[in-house]
């Protein structure tokens, strides 16, 4: 037997498979990793598929060393979605292999840890009466009694309750009266079940429409959905409740969360109400207990995988369903190599393995609401907050006039009175501020000198004493203590403009003095545990106020928050990206949405120097429709996606001259690419050639060729020649190549 074999090096000369020779005494299938001679070297590949004959001279075909696990680590669905996710993303099938594995499996990095089991080897009864017997060894009494039960039992558990089993153990198991073995254990993380309980509300009629929808679906070939429900509509019970008939049929499911939610809270939540069966995917779990809960999952042991983005690549058994939660997220889309969007894949991995798809959102995202207008997904709305519970009465600030009255702070007077009153009503309120730090630009009264980055074409960020009192580079972390002159003139009236967290956290101090505030930015949150324990203090209402950038927008629920304030609200709104208008909405209304989810109504204060903006109106109202329809209208005049594809060349080089010499090459041989291509001509519109919104970013500076491309037949193969393009040599600048790019800056 012979099989090909996919070494683990991403490499253009070792892309396609080697053939190996399977030696008589091996079995082995496709999907098994294995380790083979390469070269001179000993190197890991995973079995692509075997033949029973070979058409290479039979001398020169090598013998696999031998199999790495006793199973298929990458199942047959998940070799096949490499396969397509290669083909689409040009780019070696080693490479989206690698995101179906744990990295720590890897280069023989994997430990699998064993620990000592006792079992008993004879008639409960029997080891019962010879417990009453036994009356030289207390010791051996005690083991005998527990392991009555018939269970396996670890040897760490027998210690916590008999000092010093090993010796009585030992004599047990020479007499035959037990058996002691050594068995893989599997580090389940956190493992403090059952600390919330299933809620188990009587549904609202939206949430059971909902419901009749979906789960007929599971137990056939599958269905796709979207779930719009506005803001505290209660879309978790609905698509937990689905996740629980998908058990009930036996089957598994993938619940997608962006990172940011995975809080221990969170994570103690789908613990406490799936139990063991739930194995739950983030950052802070330790290397061991990733690929621990990866195993478990592999095995058919945990059923529901809770995790962020890369989540969707788990290799569940028998999957039923995979839900995408606040589907709008941006952090669903790879920044790194081999990019891949998860609400794709999990579109294609459920027509591929027959499981439902649901995509969840108060704010979906363009795409994924057109595509459902479209009828490519089911639309399920919950238009209602649960018990009818009324939407927060919004009211716009216009802060021109706040300047025009004197006022000069960050808070609007409106603003500072509400404020005031929602914590003498011993309420709680969140503030939103979309950017960090104290003052967000420097400059000389003189001559306008701003201070910027070093290595980037960025203004510094203040950051107050308590953080350290220096300047910060938000984009490369390069720090410098603010001048004391201007470098410039020598002037010496140096003024700090522009607010960050920090500055708002401040007023509220000097507005409500005594009253705790906590504030949640990238920060505050860096250590292990940041997120959870700004969220526990704000929760457990030790902090009356919570301050803090996007991260406190999202999915939040703290039922005492009876006033959200937004204190600049066209900050998103005016960065050179097409997506401004969309991600300015999203983050409203999420915003808004934290207002007035329990018993007390709720109210939003949005503070802006453009009230007139229909976006803010439209979250204001909290009104999707409305602004969906204008948004997609915008989109078609301009074409911008859904109605094209974005691409762009990105060149970086120390040297601005040869940044802007390699993009003009590319532009020529893109020109030329299209005159050998009629056919494509017409497909194309480039848009420009010249500087991104940042010029020059850790030291480098960029060009970029921006393209807009009209999706057809031919789309594929352009793609496919544009990349092969970006991978020509081009001296010293790099060429990256992005299809719809995450960030345009
Ligand atoms: N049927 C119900 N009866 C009573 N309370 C419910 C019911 N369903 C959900 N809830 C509660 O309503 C609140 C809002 O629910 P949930 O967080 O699921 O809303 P959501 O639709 O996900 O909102 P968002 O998009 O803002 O995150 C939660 O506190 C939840 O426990
Ligand atoms: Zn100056
Ligand atoms: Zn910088």
């Amino acid at each position: 037997m012979y099989c090909q074999v996919i070494i683990d090096i991403v490499h253009e000369n070792v892309a396609s498979p080697f053939t190996y020779r399977i030696p008589e005494e091996m079995e082995l299938i496709p999907g098994q990793r294995v380790a083979v001679p390469f070269g001179r070297r000993e190197k890991e590949g995973i079995i692509l598929g075997l033949s029973e004959t070979c058409d290479l001279d039979e001398s020169r075909v090598k013998d696999i060393l031998r199999p790495l696990e006793d199973y298929a680590a990458v199942p047959a669905e998940l070799m096949e979605l490499a396969g397509q996710m290669a083909l689409e993303a040009h780019c070696p099938l080693a490479e989206t292999l690698r995101l179906m594995l744990p990295a720590q499996m890897r280069g023989g990095r994997i430990h699998v840890k064993t620990e000592k089991t006792a079992v008993l080897n004879v008639q409960a009864e029997k080891a019962l009466a010879m417990a009453e017997a036994e009356k030289r060894s207390p010791k051996r009494a005690a083991i005998l009694r527990m392991l009555a039960d018939g269970k396996v039992h670890m040897v760490s558990e027998l210690a916590s309750a008999v000092k010093e089993p090993r010796e009585a153990l030992r004599k047990l198991a020479a007499d035959e009266i037990i058996l002691l073995s050594e068995e893989e254990s599997l580090r389940v993380p956190g493992s403090s079940f059952g600390s919330l309980q299933n809620p188990g509300f009587t549904l609202t009629a939206g949430q059971r429409e909902a419901l009749d929808e979906i789960l007929p679906c599971l137990t056939g070939k599958g269905g796709r959905f979207l779930l719009h429900g506005v803001t505290g509509s209660g879309k978790t019970e609905v698509f937990m409740a689905a996740v629980q008939e998908t058990l009930t049929l036996g089957k598994s499911a993938i619940i997608l969360v962006p990172e940011i939610a995975l809080t221990p809270q969170m994570v103690s939540w789908f613990r406490g109400r799936f139990g063991p069966v739930a194995a739950v995917i983030h950052s802070r779990l330790s290397p061991g207990e990733r690929f621990d809960e990866w195993r478990r999952i592999r095995r058919g042991e945990a059923r529901v995988v809770i995790g962020a983005r890369s989540a969707v690549f788990s290799p569940a058994r028998d999957l039923g369903l995979i839900v995408v939660d606040e589907e709008h997220e941006s952090t669903y889309m790879s920044d790194h190599h081999p990019r891949y969007d998860a609400r794709e894949v999990a579109l294609n991995r459920c027509a591929r393995e027959n499981a439902t798809l649901i995509l969840a959102s108060a704010t979906p995202s363009i795409l994924s609401f057109a595509r459902a207008r479209r009828g490519d997904y089911m639309l399920l709305e919950m238009p209602r907050r649960v018990k009818d519970r009324p939407l927060p009465e919004v009211e716009i600030v216009d802060m021109r006039e706040e300047l025009e009255n004197g006022n000069r702070t960050v808070l609007s007077a409106s603003l500072r009175r509400t404020l005031k009153e929602c914590v003498t009503r011993g309420e709680q309120a969140m503030l939103l501020m979309n950017r960090r730090g104290y003052n967000s630009f420097v400059s000389c009264r003189s001559c306008g000198y701003v201070v910027k980055c070093p290595n980037c074409d960025i203004s510094m960020t203040y950051h107050v004493a308590s953080n350290d009192g220096m300047l910060r580079c938000h984009y490369c972390g390069q720090a410098m203590r603010p001048p004391e002159t201007c470098p410039e003139c020598g002037g010496k009236y140096i003024r700090y403009f522009g607010a960050g967290t920090q500055k708002v956290e401040e007023e509220v101090a000097k507005l409500l003095p005594g009253i705790p505030t906590a504030r949640m930015d990238y920060d505050t949150t860096g250590g292990k545990d940041g997120h959870g324990k700004i969220l526990e203090e704000f929760r457990s209402g030790r902090a009356r106020v919570l301050i803090g950038t996007q991260m406190i927008a999202k999915g939040l629920d703290f039922p005492q928050v009876t006033l959200v304030g937004v204190i600049a609200a066209d900050m998103t709104l005016n960065l050179p990206d097409y997506r401004s208008r969309e991600r300015t909405f999203q983050l409203l209304t999420q915003v808004a949405g934290r207002a007035g989810r329990g018993e007390k109504p709720g109210k939003v204060i949005i503070q802006t120097y453009k009230p007139e903006d229909p976006v803010i109106g439209y979250a204001a109202s909290q009104d999707y429709r409305s602004f969906f329809e204008d948004e997609f209208r915008r989109r078609r005049r301009g074409l911008y996606p859904p109605f094209t594809l974005l691409v762009r060349f990105l060149t970086e080089s120390r040297s601005e001259e040869a940044a802007v010499r390699t993009a003009d090459q590319l532009e020529r041989e893109i020109r030329d690419m299209m005159e050998n291509h009629p056919a494509w001509q017409k497909k194309v519109l480039l848009v420009s050639n010249d500087t991104p919104g940042v010029k020059v970013l850790r030291g480098k500076n960029r060009r970029h060729v921006l393209m807009k491309l009209l999706v057809g037949p031919e789309t594929d193969e352009m793609i496919a020649a544009m990349t092969e393009l970006a991978r020509e040599p081009a001296g010293d600048t790099e060429v990256w190549f992005e299809v719809n790019p995450t960030t345009m800056i």
